[in-house]
């Protein structure tokens, strides 16, 4: 583990201006791990001022950064993902005490990162400025031609979730340091302690001080502060919609890339492959417990299927390990907090009250709550549509695939969807008609390969991530007009 991030063995410092410091507040936030509820970590709770400090510092480094040649910048990224590849094992640690993600899935969510920041260099290099002729628009000559390029932003406000600490950290970091903005990293406080590690490995590859600067402190105490702040020229979010509206009104004029809830369907009609479809299903609804925005979290599926559907899912549910990740490979794992595995318990048992049919699960153990599937889900249930960022998955059963695009668009959401199905005409006639960012055929929805363009539609986000995509959100075209004097 890196030292200089420690204070002692549980405190950890924040970074400013290339220094790991303590807040002069002496205020510190314990992470309590959801797997024992043990203190894993403290973290600065900053002030305002100190916030204030860390923008105005990344806003001057900003200004040397923007000239480092892009190659240079890249240099310096290529070197964070193999550092990131050379710790894999301390980031599986971290991230499996303090969000509760299981080996294998920690593991492969370190690697992802280091191929996301790899890739992020290679395309920005691919990237080129175009030149623009004046004499195609009606009324002009060949006397003027417009040279494009792009330019940084300014100050980069990079706020991250709990739930993929490390790679949706640095998913915001890497486009936006190519193309020459400085960041403040501004972790969700559970997923802190994994944020400021990968701080560490981009100022150990490198990285010029004040060109990434840790935030760290209540969202409660500092969030509208930072997002309010007039030095900080865009925000990148992912978390809830709830938050992400908060900060898309007050944060009046700032460019925004937002990545929020969902509810992601999963269309199975009577051509589908119902094998494959189960298999994508269970996985996607379950894995790390369905804490993932792109999770599957509602069946809609036509009545004469439905039942075969759902033994096949049920037999998946049942081959999953559930537990604590501490004692051994699990797929099911304790939600973040209490709070959340009460939420989930409150969808649950409203479902049952009203009659859903409980096939698998149910039961809960702490913040462990089984994997658990409902049928006859009906539209007057909350399960039907609240996102329960949990191991929770309701059946609707339709009529038609006509009454399944209704129900899946009627959802304040509209990040993915999924359409089960081996007749091309009805995967196209169905994807043409949904109201999200993505449709997966014959797929779970995920955001991957990340060079993919990843959005949401009504609540789950503004603007469109992915690495070419985002490095394009976190610049902007620069016109030098040439005009030939005759
Ligand atoms: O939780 C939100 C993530 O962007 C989902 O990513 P994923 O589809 O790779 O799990």
């Amino acid at each position: 583990m890196f030292k200089e991030i420690y204070k002692d063995d549980t405190t950890l410092k924040t970074l400013l201006d290339g220094k790991w410091i303590e807040s002069s507040t002496g205020n510190l936030i314990e992470i309590v791990s959801p797997l024992d509820n043990k203190v894993v970590g403290k973290v600065q709770a900053m002030s305002k001022e100190e916030v204030d400090d860390s923008i105005k510092n990344a806003r001057k480094a900003q200004k040397l950064w923007r000239n480092v040649p892009l190659n240079k910048r890249a240099r310096i990224l290529y070197r964070a993902a193999d550092l990131i590849e050379e710790r894999v094992d301390d980031f599986v640690e971290i991230m499996l005490r303090e969000v509760g993600k299981d080996r294998k899935s920690s593991e492969s969510e370190a690697l992802r990162t280091a191929d996301y920041i790899r890739f992020t260099a290679d395309a920005a290099k691919a990237m080129e400025g175009e030149s623009i002729p004046s004499d195609t628009f009606p009324g002009f000559k060949r006397n003027k031609v417009s040279i494009v390029t792009r330019e940084p932003l300014g100050v980069v406000l990079a706020i991250s979730p709990f739930n993929y600490p490390v790679n949706l950290s640095a998913s915001k970091i890497a486009p936006a340091l190519i193309a020459g903005n400085s960041v403040i990293l501004k972790p969700a406080t559970q997923g802190s302690i994994s944020a400021l590690y990968l701080a560490r490995i981009f100022q150990e590859a490198g990285l010029p001080a004040g060109v990434l600067n840790t935030v760290t402190g209540r969202g409660s105490e500092i969030g509208d502060y930072c997002v309010t702040h007039k030095l900080i020229d865009f925000i990148n979010f992912t978390g809830s919609t709830e938050i992400g509206k908060r900060i898309s009104s007050i944060s009046s004029m700032k460019p925004l890339l937002m990545e929020l809830g969902g509810k992601d369907a999963a269309i199975v009609l009577p051509s589908a492959d119902l094998n494959v479809a189960a298999k994508n299903i269970v996985s996607g609804a379950y894995s790390y417990s369905g804490q993932r925005c792109t999770a599957v979290k509602r069946i809609l599926v036509e009545d004469s299927i439905a039942d075969t559907l759902i033994e096949k899912i049920k037999a998946g549910i049942e081959k999953l390990k559930v537990g604590n990740p501490l004692d051994g490979d699990v797929d099911v794992v304790p939600l973040i907090d209490s709070k959340s595995a009460d939420f989930v318990e409150e969808l649950m048992k409203e479902a049952e009250e009203k009659g859903a049919t409980k096939v698998i699960g149910g039961s809960r153990e702490g913040n462990l709550i089984y994997p658990t599937l409902y049928d006859n889900v009906s539209l007057d249930m909350r399960l039907a549509w609240e996102e329960p960022f949990g191991p929770v998955l309701p059946v609707i059963r339709v009529k038609d695939k006509d009454e399944a695009i209704e129900i899946a668009n009627k959802s304040e959401y509209g990040l993915q969807a999924s359409v089960f199905t081996q007749n091309i005409n009805d995967a196209f006639y169905i994807a043409d008609k949904l109201e999200v960012g993505t449709v997966q055929v014959n797929n779970k929805p995920e955001r991957g390969p990340d060079h993919f363009p990843f959005l949401g539609v009504k609540s789950s986000g503004i603007g469109t991530q992915g690495i070419k995509y985002s490095i394009e959100a976190m610049s902007r075209p620069k016109a030098i007009v040439l005009n030939i004097i005759e």
